[in-house]
């Protein structure tokens, strides 16, 4: 698994009727600041003189440190949701193995919409054009050479390239050098948190020792004292290294929030983690000054009130509370305390849930092997039979990992547990927010689109639109409206329903076994109104001032084109039913 990966497993995100669901009333955003992002009630921490690091640090923020968490990100001032708290070029980028031939190495966009020059001296590495090329040069000549050497000395062709870890601590360490270990640029780096002492105890010893053994094969040293030009003296050292790159890097998406690669930047990485943030990462890219996908973007999902901290997560929060614990015990070294994780056993998380067997509208917990007895939250009804749903849960995982390993090498296969398991677990009674169903009903909806071909059938684009309607279904009944993976399910679902119907016959088998999605002007009307649904929440999650990104600003063209046509299709109607009332009236 690449780095990105990685990460990006980590961060990253019920209702019956899926229509009713989506075609309700933007659901509001709540502008009050939540009492739970901050952890100063009693002010227990010190405002930290910047010591002239952080140039970009804004005036509406400051650098605090608690006892409970280290260093953090502070408000000055009150903060609005949808507001950009703070814009920044990463430090270092890196491209992640299976996205360095479709993408360009300098500003990470995709090869989709500019065509890509590949370096000919290592033969890795892809550019849009020679501009890109020179502005990654000062770097890449140390790298050219170093992945050039790795290739020789790699068992097998599939083993040529590092990965993204390795190829992004050699770029921190060579541009260490080039600025020298004294400068800002090198301190930065040098400060951000390690958890180097506590490493003995921890399952994660394993990575950081491959990792050191990577990075001296790759920089190509043959004496431990070649380290000390990087201003690493020790082995000890090389490990501090190398855990501050795993407690900081974020996952570099794409405007869609694909994880592409990683990036490092320690002024972003002040900020902690809460599993409930109230900000978020994104790389929306656009507008005069954001053109580079690595622009980096953190934005308030919510308002943040003056004094508050701000809170960004670490791992995917669509996740259940014991999956996030362990990641955030193993690679971020501490036990998150935050409102879900603390949050009364009492209530039940739609992440880990079963709809009512009496289909009142309420959810009872999941069941599990110490805990069997599971009741509805709303009329007390019990689960009749609970190993059924832990039996179908524990299948579904199976299947969600098996499908995730096989999606790239063969994806047919993937796409047949999918489709297979999924029925299993929503016949269990698990809602479309429940782990592993929501997992599943994303990966499927990914393979459906990946099987589009130029001659779609109607069948194929109706489950497309089921999947992503469920999708977006569960996503909302766990992740703040304004959420950018929200916004960015939304726009996929309206990009579906927008489709053109292959054979949009009310008859086709389709329409008899469900009612889901209509046909005609109710599914374009349907489209429209998800398209402005995904618009709103896109604003917010991606920024108000980037017009939500490169998604939101797609989105409203799309909705001027659903604006056009509906009105196409309400001139026609109304143009027929005139022509009829003309008919029975007897006039021609
Ligand atoms: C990316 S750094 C965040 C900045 C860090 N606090 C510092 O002082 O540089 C991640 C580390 O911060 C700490 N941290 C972040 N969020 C935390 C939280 N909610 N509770 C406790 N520690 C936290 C953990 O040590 C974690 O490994």
């Amino acid at each position: 698994m690449s780095f990105a990966d990685f990460k990006s497993k980590r961060q990253s995100k019920s209702s019956k009727s899926y229509v009713s669901a989506l075609s309700g009333p933007v659901a509001s955003v709540p502008t009050q600041s939540s009492p739970q992002a901050s952890t100063s009630a009693v002010r227990n921490d010190t405002v930290m003189d910047t010591d002239g690091l952080y140039p970009q640090l804004p005036s509406l923020l400051e650098i605090r440190k608690t006892v409970h968490s280290g260093r953090g990100l502070w408000t000055r001032q009150h903060v609005k949701y949808g507001s950009v708290i703070l814009s920044i070029d990463a430090h270092v980028v890196v491209l992640s193995n299976q996205h360095l031939d479709s993408h360009c190495s300098s500003c990470a966009k995709a090869a989709s919409t500019s065509p890509s020059m590949r370096c000919s001296g290592c033969g890795t590495l892809r550019y849009c054009n020679s501009g890109c090329q020179k502005a990654d040069w000062s770097l890449h000549k140390h790298e050219c050479k170093a992945l050039k050497r790795w290739a020789e000395t790699a068992p097998s062709a599939a083993l040529g390239v590092p990965n993204d870890a390795v190829r992004c601590l050699g770029r921190i360490l060579w541009q260490m050098k080039s600025n020298g270990l004294n400068s800002g640029w090198s301190k930065e780096i040098q400060t951000m948190q390690s958890h180097k002492v506590s490493l003995q105890h921890s399952a994660s010893v394993e990575t950081h020792t491959h990792l050191a053994h990577s990075v001296v094969r790759y920089l190509g040293l043959t004496a431990p004292s070649d380290l000390e030009e990087y201003g690493i003296l020790s082995t000890g050292d090389l490990v501090n290294m190398i855990s501050r790159f795993i407690t900081n890097a974020i996952a570099l998406t794409s405007p869609s929030l694909t994880p592409i690669g990683a990036i490092v930047s320690p002024l972003a990485a002040l900020t902690n983690h809460s599993c409930l943030p109230n900000a978020i990462v994104v790389f929306p890219r656009g507008g005069k000054t954001k053109m580079k996908e690595s622009v980096m973007d953190v934005i308030a999902l919510r308002d943040i009130a003056a004094g508050e901290e701000v809170l960004m997560t670490y791992v995917d929060t669509t996740l259940p509370k014991a999956q996030r614990q362990q990641v955030l015990t193993e690679t971020y070294n501490f036990t998150c305390q935050c409102p879900l994780c603390k949050q009364s056993a009492t209530v039940v998380d739609p992440r880990e849930a079963v709809l009512c067997p009496k289909s009142c509208g309420g959810i009872c917990p999941l069941p599990t092997e110490d805990n069997q007895v599971s009741r509805c939250s709303a009329c007390k009804a019990a689960i009749s039979d609970p190993d059924a749903v832990i039996d179908a849960a524990r299948v579904g995982q199976e299947a969600l990992d098996k499908a995730t390993h096989l999606q790239s090498s063969d994806a047919d296969k993937a796409k047949h547990l999918t489709t297979n398991i999924i029925p299993i677990l929503v016949s269990a009674g698990l809602p479309p927010s429940s782990h592993p169903l929501l997992a599943l009903l994303k990966l499927h909806q990914s393979l459906l689109l990946a099987s589009f071909s130029d001659q779609i059938s109607q069948n194929l684009l109706d489950e497309s639109i089921r999947a992503a309607a469920k999708h977006v279904a569960g996503l909302s009944a766990i992740l703040d409206p304004g959420h950018p993976v929200r916004g960015v399910a939304l726009a996929e679902l309206g990009k579906l329903l927008a489709v053109d119907e292959p054979s949009p016959s009310p008859s086709s088998s389709s329409r008899q076994t469900a009612s889901f999605p209509p046909s005609g002007p109710t599914r374009l009307k349907l489209a429209y109104e998800t398209l402005l649904k995904g618009r709103e929440e896109l604003l917010i999650g991606f920024g108000r001032e980037n017009e939500g990104g490169e998604v939101g600003r797609e989105v409203r063209e799309n909705i001027v084109a659903l604006e056009k046509e509906l009105g196409v299709w309400t001139t026609g109607i109304r143009n027929a039913l005139e022509d009829g009332a003309v008919r029975r009236s007897g006039k021609t």
